[in-house]
């Protein structure tokens, strides 16, 4: 890097910070941005007398935007130096020991959100202001207020800022996406954006829809007296913030590596999404020896992950048909890897979010993969153009049976009912786990039988013979016959499999064991009002079920015999105990599965519901607890851990 280009990143930096910061859309990946800092870093290390005042590593990050009211901070806010790997780490523990040999270190997660300062005087919130420039940032104390994780007052009476980061769930994120995309709204990019954005609003009311959850990592100015950093955590935690999903002491290199590869291992399982892994001095008067730098505390570093986002090219769009014959477009795209995964696909969701995102065909884009969620697109580059992208035309025709298809505005359907595609799908949801459960029957299998002309809808399984079988490709008699024993095996299921196997419209896993308690084999002769009367089941669904029922009568006949499903018994009346009859919402990890948990309050007589509502009883609450668990206790719903439930019902 030269002069020039060193003036040219440190341009570009502030740019890409101001769309970061300030309008909440980032024009890069933060890999990309971390990449040219670093590079500026390094020639200023070489280059002192040339640092510029405004680079980006002269000053934390965030730029204030004018639209809300200005607050200082009692005592400045900072931001973390990084290391990315374990050589780097190293490098930082010897600068370190070197400030000071005999310390020790406090690990715990980098939230991936946006910061907040909370000042509490007296015991009672007074402000919520953003990290800013590290002195001055947005007052934002409205918005804060409906955190519900946010205590509006603590018993510690003395003036304190307690600091941390605000985050949106990956389950919150992912049911807001999807409303929005239902109403036609842009889709935020990740949970940082969405969790900063949400923060930012002028008007609180959205804010408190949100769910934003705070968790707090520090103290600004206080007059706290502990000696280790942990202990002053716990205190923080007792005055009732949020503890994170793991929190662990040690002594150097090797506990630090350890604890960075458990917590690394566990990122999908966490409720929140990390950057990374943040390494704390745990001596407090160590920590104040050490001081700061014009930016970053000495005594603490960010060890980061791997990126889940990455750049990428768009190569194709190609079309998908589900079993209801809804097409779903999904883009090929340059191969990537991402966290030691190798991406070729990505979804696009539907037609109306390609044109919002106007996006075309070699196009440059960012894209998402975190944990088992499918890789999605949340961002075109558009500033990268250079001509050669190719608009995308929304198709008029079946990909696979080339019959016309219907324009619904958001949603594209191919109304052939034996177009191959839906027949396919429709026999591999048939035989998918939470319906019959048929193992051996995946897209190449069902996609033969198709192909052959032996399999043309579901009835067709059940009566295929072993020669038959033979006749297919790979097919030999051991495969043949364990194929024969899953269909035989599927007869006599449970019912609601048998409900949920004919893949009803609006009718699930749940609403099917719903139906099934209800009604048995006399859901086909249920009327409407009937239906709705059943907990959980709307207007919507039941009018689905009775056209379903309407047109298929038939065939659930052909099938109800052919499997033999069976009639759901009443359970026995449980005995008298605290659950019997209540509604229970189960949250976080146990020492069992939720399933068996599950089982176990059910044969007390209990409901237990997925959602927290007015109307639920009891919260039982595992580890890493959900948004479930703050709901339930802002409608003060009694919560209960495992333990206070076991107690009960000894
Ligand atoms: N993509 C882009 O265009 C773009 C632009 C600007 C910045 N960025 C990204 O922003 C980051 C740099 O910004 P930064 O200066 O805010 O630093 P940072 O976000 O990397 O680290 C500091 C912040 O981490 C947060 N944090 C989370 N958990 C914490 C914990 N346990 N202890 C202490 N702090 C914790 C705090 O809010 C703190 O302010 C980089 O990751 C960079 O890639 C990206
Ligand atoms: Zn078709």
């Amino acid at each position: 890097m030269n002069k020039e280009e060193y003036k040219k990143a440190v341009e570009l930096l502030n740019l890409y910070s101001h769309h970061y910061y300030v309008l909440d859309d980032a024009l890069t990946t933060d890999e990309v941005y971390d990449k040219l800092y670093h590079n500026v870093l390094e020639y200023e290390l070489a280059n002192s007398e040339e640092v510029l005042e405004n680079s980006p590593t002269q000053r934390v990050g965030d730029i204030i935007s004018s639209g809300f009211t200005k607050a200082s901070h009692l005592s400045r806010m900072w931001s973390l130096e990084d290391v990315f790997d374990s050589d780097e780490l190293a490098k930082w523990l010897t600068k370190t020991y070197k400030l000071d040999s005999k310390i020790s270190f406090y690990c715990e997660p980098k939230f991936d959100g946006a910061s907040l300062n909370l000042i509490y005087e007296d015991g009672v919130l007074t402000k919520g202001i953003t990290r800013g420039d590290g002195e001055v940032g947005e007052l934002i104390t409205q918005n804060v207020k409906t955190i519900r994780s946010v205590p509006l007052s603590i018993e510690h009476k003395e003036r304190v800022e307690i600091r941390g980061e605000v985050v949106i769930f990956k389950d919150e994120f992912e049911a807001i996406n999807e409303a929005r995309l239902k109403n036609g709204e842009a889709l935020f990019a990740n949970p940082r954006n969405a969790a900063a954005g949400s923060l930012r609003q002028l008007d609180a009311s959205i804010t408190a829809s949100r769910n934003l959850v705070f968790l707090p990592y520090g103290v600004g100015e206080n007059s706290l007296e502990f000696r280790l950093l942990s202990d002053m955590m716990d205190y923080i935690y007792e005055l009732g913030f949020r503890k994170p999903p793991l929190r662990k002491t040690c002594a150097g290199f090797d506990e630090i590596e350890s604890i960075y590869k458990e917590m690394l291992a566990n990122r999908d399982s966490y409720s929140m999404m990390l950057d990374g892994m943040v390494i704390k001095v745990n001596e407090i008067a160590s920590q104040v020896d050490m001081g700061y730098t014009v930016k970053t505390p000495r005594f603490s570093v960010a060890y980061k992950f791997p990126a889940v986002e990455k750049i990428t090219t768009i190569k194709a769009i190609i079309l998908q048909v589900g079993r209801s014959g809804v097409v779903t477009p999904v883009a090929q795209v340059e191969p990537t890897d991402i966290d030691g995964v190798v991406v070729e696909r990505a979804t696009l969701h539907n037609f109306d979010e390609i044109d919002r995102k106007d996006i075309r065909i070699n196009d440059k884009v960012i894209i998402l993969r975190s944990g088992d969620v499918i890789p999605k697109i949340i961002k075109v580059l558009t500033h990268h153009r250079d001509g050669s992208e190719v608009a995308y035309k929304r198709p008029t025709e079946c990909p696979i049976c080339n019959s016309e298809l219907l324009d619904e505005g958001v949603l594209l359907k191919c109304q052939n009912l034996e177009c191959r595609a839906r027949v396919v799908n429709s026999i591999i949801y048939f035989a998918s786990k939470p319906c019959l459960n048929i193992d051996g029957l995946g897209v190449k299998i069902v996609e033969a039988l198709f192909n052959s002309g032996l399999v043309k809808s579901v009835v067709d399984l059940f009566s295929l013979t072993k020669e038959q079988l033979l006749t297919l490709d790979g097919f030999k008699d051991k495969k043949a016959q364990n194929l024969l024993d899953a269909i035989e095996n599927a007869k006599g299921c449970e019912y609601f499999r048998f409900i949920n196997s004919l893949g009803i419209e609006h009718i699930g896993e749940v609403a099917s064991k719903t139906l099934s308690e209800a009604f048995g084999s006399g859901f086909v002769d249920a009327t409407k009002e009937e239906i709705i009367s059943c907990d959980g089941i709307g207007e919507e669904m039941a009018e689905s079920l009775l056209e379903f029922v309407r047109v298929n009568r038939e065939t659930i006949a052909t099938l109800q015999e052919l499997i033999k499903p069976l009639e759901p018994t009443k359970r026995e009346e449980a005995v008298e105990n605290p659950f019997k009859a209540k509604t229970v919402v189960l949250t976080g990890s146990m020492s069992q599965s939720r399933g068996a948990i599950k089982e176990l309050l059910e044969s007390l007589g209990a409901k237990v519901s997925g959602s927290v509502s007015k109307k639920t009883d009891f919260v039982i609450y595992g580890e890493d607890a959900g948004s479930k668990y703050d709901k339930a206790m802002d409608l003060g719903v009694v919560c209960l851990d495992e333990e206070e439930m076991r107690a009960m019902i000894r």
